[in-house]
């Protein structure tokens, strides 16, 4: 097993085989936009993709081929080898008990895409051209590979946990140590409260094996704690050069993947011999290209729990209205797959569908209808909703995201004000169960996913593979570049399927 073999006799080139390299082609062409709403989303999206690519010349035979290639380039995963040609790689330590593993192959793809819009004005086309041209567009799989590029015996593997709390995180941690341990690894550490743990001399790293991390998904939150804010780059890697971290686990959401990215790049710059491999945290599932992230199915599931509370006082009250603010900084999507799971919902709000309070049109209008007609409602609101709405006071928080105003709040005063102005009676009570939500411990479809992305990364980190990430792409498991995942938060698409799905379950009106 710990025989070296020259990458260049037997080891089958990480590389992509298919690459070509070329101009970058390919600006998005969306369909027009129908509604103020969606004119929002066309320029968030066009603008990204103009920002990375020219228009595509469609009078050029050979544009499909192009943008195919452009498109495997920018999904390129970077290797090792990139920064050191000359790396050695030895044949797997990955195995199991009483079986020989199976293997990926360097060149196994998952599609990235699976409809084949037949126009642009089928529901959700999102067009590369405006016959809407059917290309397919292909990723890296993920998974165990024959030869590896780190010596079991040479690795300190470190993990770190950063952001919010997210079900599953525990998962996670204990898939990768238990993981690393089937390869051999006995140096693995965890880097305590996200990047802060690099840099506050107070906080000693947490030593990690199977035996500690055996139950710890039996309970949620992070057993390495997390944070916000924190070292700058230069700093966490000073402190992995220090400390003699070569492979470094990072769960996290968007600020944590730029983090990880930046790593990964000065390590490049450094001449380190090291893989930083991320796992996207996000509960709001604002993560592009991913089925879903984990911890998104928990919190679906745990919000049940405060819609229904909601829905019984606002029941059993006279003109009872129900509101809960569930989490999604930018996006709806807990709000909606909540809304649509509980089947109680009758008016749900998210920050990708602009509405009004007041007016004609308004929510407060169909409140009043709705009490009319029901004699109860309840309305479901996804915090980034409705922010134009409230005092904007420019405070960040330690990371720098924008600290929002409490929508649910202002529901809760402009309703209890508008029935009490009408001579309406209306009893309103407010529920925001973000951290009660936040805390609980993953079910069991995010467990599965957890276990499956925890043991990927590894995967990826002995591949040799670094500043990439790991997520479930239509029900298979992929490694995409961080910069890809990471250039815009995804959002709820006002014209799909989904979304008219959850207003055919609450029968909301458009409230402009
Ligand atoms: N652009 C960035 N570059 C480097 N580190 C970042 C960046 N944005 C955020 N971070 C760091 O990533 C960590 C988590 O970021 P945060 O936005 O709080 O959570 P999340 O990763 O869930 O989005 C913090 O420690 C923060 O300092
Ligand atoms: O109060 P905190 O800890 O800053 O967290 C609040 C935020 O955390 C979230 O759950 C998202 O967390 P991340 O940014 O870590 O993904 C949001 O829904 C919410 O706005
Ligand atoms: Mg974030």
């Amino acid at each position: 097993m710990d025989v070296l073999i020259s990458s260049a006799t037997m080891c089958i080139s990480p590389k992509n085989p298919f690459l070509v390299r070329s101009a970058r082609p390919g600006s998005l062409i969306l369909p027009k936009p129908r509604s103020p709403a969606n004119s929002v989303r066309f320029h968030r999206v066009a603008v990204v993709a103009a920002a990375r690519a020219t228009a595509i010349d469609l009078s050029d035979p050979e544009w499909k081929l192009k943008y195919q290639r452009d498109f495997e380039e920018r999904f390129n995963i970077p290797h090792i080898t990139d920064a050191f040609p000359d790396a050695e790689a030895i044949p797997s330590t990955f195995c199991l008990k009483m079986r020989s593993p199976t293997y990926i192959n360097n060149k196994d793809r998952v599609l990235l895409k699976v409809i084949n819009y037949s126009s642009p004005a089928s529901a959700g086309a999102v067009c590369i051209d405006p016959d809407c041209t059917w290309i397919e567009q292909w990723v890296q799989r993920a998974g165990p590979r024959e030869n590896i590029y780190f010596r079991p015996e040479d690795v300190k593997a470190a993990i770190v946990t950063c952001g919010g709390l997210c079900p599953g995180l525990n998962d996670v941690i204990r898939l990768i140590v238990i993981t690393l341990e089937i390869y051999g690894v006995k140096n693995i550490v965890g880097i305590p409260f996200g990047y802060r743990g690099f840099s506050d001399k107070n906080l000693p790293e947490i030593p990690l094996s199977r035996k500690v991390v055996q139950n710890i998904h039996l309970s949620g939150g992070s057993l390495l704690g997390v944070s916000r804010g924190g070292p700058t780059v230069t700093e966490i890697v000073d402190s992995m050069e220090e400390r003699g971290i070569n492979m470094l686990f990072v769960l996290g959401g968007n600020g944590t993947h730029a983090g990880a990215n930046a790593i990964h790049n000065e390590c490049v710059k450094r001449r380190m011999k090291v893989a930083v491999v991320g796992v996207p945290k996000t509960i709001d599932n604002d993560i592009l290209h991913m089925d879903k992230t984990f911890g998104f199915d928990t919190a679906v599931e745990e919000a049940q729990r405060a819609i229904n509370s909601a829905y019984i006082e606002a029941h059993s009250a006279y003109h009872g209205i129900g509101v809960v603010k569930l989490m999604g900084r930018s996006s709806g999507f807990i709000a909606m797959q909540a809304s649509l799971a509980s089947g109680q919902v009758d008016i749900c709000l998210i920050p990708e569908v602009p509405f009004n309070f007041h007016g004609p049109d308004g929510v407060l209008k169909h409140l009043n209808y709705l009490i009319e007609t029901k004699g109860s409602a309840v309305v479901c609101v996804a915090e980034g909703a409705g922010q134009s709405f409230l005092e904007n006071t420019n405070a960040k928080d330690a990371s720098g995201n924008k600290v929002l105003g409490d929508i649910g709040v202002h529901i809760q005063q402009e309703t209890k004000k508008y029935f009490k102005e009408n001579g309406v009676a209306a009893d309103v009570k407010y529920i925001d169960p973000t951290y009660m939500i936040r805390a609980v411990r993953a079910n069991a479809s995010d467990g599965i996913l957890c276990t499956v992305l925890g043991q990927n990364a590894v995967h990826g980190a002995f591949a040799g593979y670094s500043g990439i990430t790991v997520g479930i792409i239509n029900n298979h498991y992929a490694y995409l570049p961080i910069p890809e995942v990471n250039a815009y938060d995804k959002s709820v698409d006002p014209n799909s399927r989904m979304w008219h799905r959850c207003l055919t379950s609450t029968g909301q009106p458009d409230f402009l």
